[in-house]
């Protein structure tokens, strides 16, 4: 096979075809020999993996730096409904015109010219997915604009990292991960806590037994609806659109409303329409982890039950749950309680001990439990120390991720369950994990999908 550029159908075709047979169950070499991908751990610019970044806010700049300092990366093009402005996050400017600026004064830079111009910045991520040279994107746009484009993003044979929440809906949520199955693209989502040592330590810790038999899992959550998007940011009056902001454009699927500053960037996530509140903002982090300390990373509970919070104070315009708290009781009896009131992180119960993980931490009751090896022949597990690089790795190797789109479903699926029996002031919900579905509750089962607004649709692999 002969060295080829980026945009090389051979190149593709061949990373693609592994892909393919790796989803049809077929075994494919771990390792993409070098004729593919470049030699002597420098990558050529020719053999990138090309990227872009569809929704540069707040996390999307985050994220885009990630990529920048990996050398494998060649980040091509930018797409934002937005031109350029403040408010994502304290007042930062975002937006798809600083983004471009900030890759391409990256690239001038180590070019040592200065300058340098070859990343395109578009408004509709369609033109991003039509382009035969772009090999991977990641999806950083609010929750309700995830499902659409990682959908059509499968179809057109393109990489993913998604950030997570994975889906605003249990329904998308399993289309989504039915549509990578099918199309065989390398998928990770957004919870980097699963490239954090400490929490592999902690469900490694509880895997194999040392706390015992597992109990009980407090899961602790943040409370409220802050603003975050600095000055003016909670500005909830009926406002006109700023100029280069394609405000029809953002609200995409979700119902027609009139633009308010506070509708939009960083604070979407206190709004219903568009996300869970705080329940699904960090339910791709904590509960994430808790189910895979419990190892039920594939399956989920059979009922959420003791469901209690408020939606106080009321507002005009941001409706998420302030606090709240749920139990998620699994088939053999461990319970997942969720709340804000529960120390920050996730705290496993045994019978024997406790162990605690949160971003930067870990600690054990006993503390010795801290210093216990995990021997030959116990379980270990997904080892990754570095979200970004790690999903490159799997473009390259087409093997599973840090964070696959089944697992990330799963645990979304807990929250969303949650937010579903707080919304409908029900004390508890039936779940049956196998067939997903709420049993017993029709107006419950109904919320498992949303309508989507005209001309939208979840699209159909
Ligand atoms: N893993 C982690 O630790 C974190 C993950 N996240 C996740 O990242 C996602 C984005 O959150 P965040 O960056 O904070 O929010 P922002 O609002 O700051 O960023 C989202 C960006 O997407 C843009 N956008 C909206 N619709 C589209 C569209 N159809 N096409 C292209 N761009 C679009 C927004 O436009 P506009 O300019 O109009 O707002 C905005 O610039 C969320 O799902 C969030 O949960 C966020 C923070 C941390
Ligand atoms: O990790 C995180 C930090 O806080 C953000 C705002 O609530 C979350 O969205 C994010 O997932």
């Amino acid at each position: 096979m002969s060295r080829t550029s980026p945009d090389s159908p051979s190149r593709r075709g061949f990373l693609r075809s592994i892909g393919r047979a790796a989803a049809a169950g077929v075994a494919v070499p771990m390792v993409v020999p070098a004729s593919a991908l470049g030699r002597g751990g420098f990558t050529a610019p020719s053999e990138r993996i090309t990227l872009a970044m569809i929704g540069t806010g707040n996390q999307g700049f985050n994220d885009l730096r990630s990529f920048l300092r990996d050398d494998r990366v060649q980040v091509v093009a930018v797409c934002d409904v937005n031109r350029e402005g403040p408010g994502y996050w304290d007042g930062k400017v975002g937006g798809r015109e600083p983004a471009k600026r900030l890759v391409e004064e990256h690239y001038g830079r180590r070019a040592g010219s200065g300058s340098y111009a070859g990343c395109a910045s578009v408004v509709d991520f369609r033109e991003i997915l039509g382009r035969d040279d772009i090999d991977a994107v990641e999806i950083c746009t609010p929750d309700h604009w995830h499902a659409i484009p990682v959908i059509e993003a499968c179809k057109a044979g393109k990489d993913i990292y998604c950030q997570k929440p994975l889906s605003l809906t249990i329904a998308e949520g399993r289309a989504m991960s039915d549509a990578v199955k099918e199309t065989g693209v390398v998928f990770q989502t957004g919870s980097q806590q699963r490239s954090d040592p400490n929490f592999r330590r902690a469900c490694e810790l509880v895997r194999n037994g040392r706390i015992g038999e597992l109990k009980r899992v407090l899961v602790g959550l943040p409370g409220g609806r802050p603003n975050l998007a600095g000055e003016g940011g909670d500005d909830k009056k009926t406002a006109p659109v700023p100029e280069g902001f394609e405000y029809d454009s953002w609200l995409g699927p979700a119902p027609e409303a009139p633009y308010a500053p506070a509708r939009c960037h960083v604070n979407f996530r206190w709004i219903l329409d568009y996300s869970g509140g705080q329940i699904t903002d960090w339910g791709g982090h904590h509960p994430d982890c808790a189910q895979w300390g419990m190892g039920t990373e594939r399956t989920g509970p059979v009922e959420i039950r003791n469901v209690a919070g408020t939606f106080e104070p009321p507002d005009p315009l941001w409706d998420t749950a302030t606090a709240f708290s749920l139990d998620a009781v699994y088939g053999n009896g461990v319970v997942m309680n969720i709340s804000n009131a529960n120390r920050m992180g996730v705290t496993f119960e045994g019978t024997e001990g406790t162990v605690h993980a949160d971003r930067g931490r870990i600690d054990a009751d006993p503390k010795s439990l801290l210093d216990s090896e995990i021997g030959p022949g116990e379980i270990r597990l997904y080892a990754s120390d570095d979200h970004f690089r790690n999903f490159i790795d799997c473009v390259h190797s087409r093997g599973p991720t840090a964070a696959p789109v089944e697992v990330a479903h799963r645990s979304i699926t807990v929250c969303h369950l949650g937010n579903i029996a707080l919304r409908l002031g029900r004390d508890r919900l039936r779940w049956d994990p196998d067939a997903e579905r709420i049993l017993g509750d029709d107006e419950a089962a109904a919320m498992l999908s949303r309508p989507y607004r005209d001309p939208w649709k979840l699209p159909v692999v």
